[in-house]
């Protein structure tokens, strides 16, 4: 039997982990079991899983659910899907679900869950991760996804393992669009100047992603929050596309014009905390230990932060 346990059951986790969790459905060979919290875990314990997308609608039930890891199987496969400020408590807590042969891997925006995973589990095999998808827990128990978009890429550049593989045949079985690449670190590079950028830019004008596109002062903004993190990653020996500032606002321009990121949404529903380290002051304090100047991210991060303090 192949135990899969999903971690954290919000946008990514309750959509990827509810695919999962429906077709694995009392399956000879996979259990797939949520690690799952408070009114959402009540509601998902009572009544399934409720993820929708346009008018296609399911109800999963995972094989346990439980906010407790000793209550669950000790597991083959880890997929973290928390915000990046609860994954080191989360970490902490994972014990009981860990043996030598589990394989964790992080779906979480950012770049440096995997250290921090090592560093927790340094026997384990921690594949890095990325998911492109717009999904939100719209209230205990229901995920609503509005993308248009719905891709998930993994892999490692350190380990080549058997158990990479088995992890893309069972989410392609479950229907995710899943790719398992050798070049993970321009992959998550990529998805991470995508992310950044237009997460900075829909929190500091406090708008969607359209609106933002169709006002060319905006667009030149998020233009240059692009172009200034992608020479970080340059600096940081990471190749990406010769054109990647145009296919970065292609992918952009490609979401829903009413869509917004995860952290501006975190800024609107009032979250006590937020991703804005992870995703913003990351690239300002990289920046200045790489001598890559960030004057545009430097400035909305600052006016960002005081939003947060008020
Ligand atoms: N949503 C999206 O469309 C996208 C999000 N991402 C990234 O994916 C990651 C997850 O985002 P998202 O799904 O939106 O986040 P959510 O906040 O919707 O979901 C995270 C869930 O994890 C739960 N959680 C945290 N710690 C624990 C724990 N120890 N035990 C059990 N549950 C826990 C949280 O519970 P609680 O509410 O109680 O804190 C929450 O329900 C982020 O890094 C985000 O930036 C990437 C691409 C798209
Ligand atoms: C696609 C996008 C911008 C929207 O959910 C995202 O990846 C995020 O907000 O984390």
């Amino acid at each position: 039997m192949t135990a899969i346990l999903i971690v954290g059951i919000g946008g990514v986790g309750g959509y990827f982990g509810g695919l999962m969790a429906k077709r694995f459905e009392n399956d000879a060979d996979v259990a797939v079991q949520f690690l799952v919290r408070g009114e959402n875990r009540k509601a998902i314990q009572h009544n399934g899983l409720k993820v929708i997308k346009g008018s296609d609608t399911f109800i999963a039930y995972p094989q346990k659910v439980s906010d407790s890891p000793s209550d669950l199987d000790k597991a083959d496969f880890i997929i973290l899907c928390t915000k990046t400020y609860d994954l080191e408590t989360t970490l902490s807590q994972l014990h009981p679900c860990i043996k030598k042969e589990t394989v964790i891997l992080p779906l979480l925006n950012g770049l440096d869950s995997t250290a921090k995973i090592k560093q927790h589990y340094p026997d384990t095999i921690v594949a890095d991760g990325c998911v492109y998808i717009v999904s939100r827990l719209t209230e205990p128990g229901v995920i609503t996804n509005t993308g248009t978009i719905e891709r998930l890429f993994f892999g490692s550049d350190t380990i080549s393992d058997e158990r990479l593989s088995v992890l893309e045949q069972r989410l392609i079985q479950a229907g995710i669009n899943a790719t398992l690449t050798p070049d993970i670190a321009s992959v998550i590079w990529e998805k991470f100047i995508f992310v950044s950028s237009i997460a900075t830019a829909t929190t500091y004008y406090d708008l969607p992603i359209g609106p933002i596109l169709e006002d060319p002062d905006k667009k030149d903004i998020l233009i240059r929050l692009i172009t200034e993190v992608s020479l970080l990653a340059q600096a940081k020996q990471i190749s990406l596309p010769e054109n990647n500032i145009a296919l970065t606002i292609a992918k952009q321009e490609n979401l829903p014009a009413t869509a917004t990121s995860s952290l501006h949404s975190d800024f609107i529903n009032g979250k006590k905390q937020t991703e804005i380290e992870s995703l913003i002051g990351y690239v300002v304090h990289e920046g200045l230990t790489y001598a890559i100047p960030t004057p545009v991210y430097q400035k909305l991060y600052s006016a960002i932060k005081k939003k947060t303090i008020s």
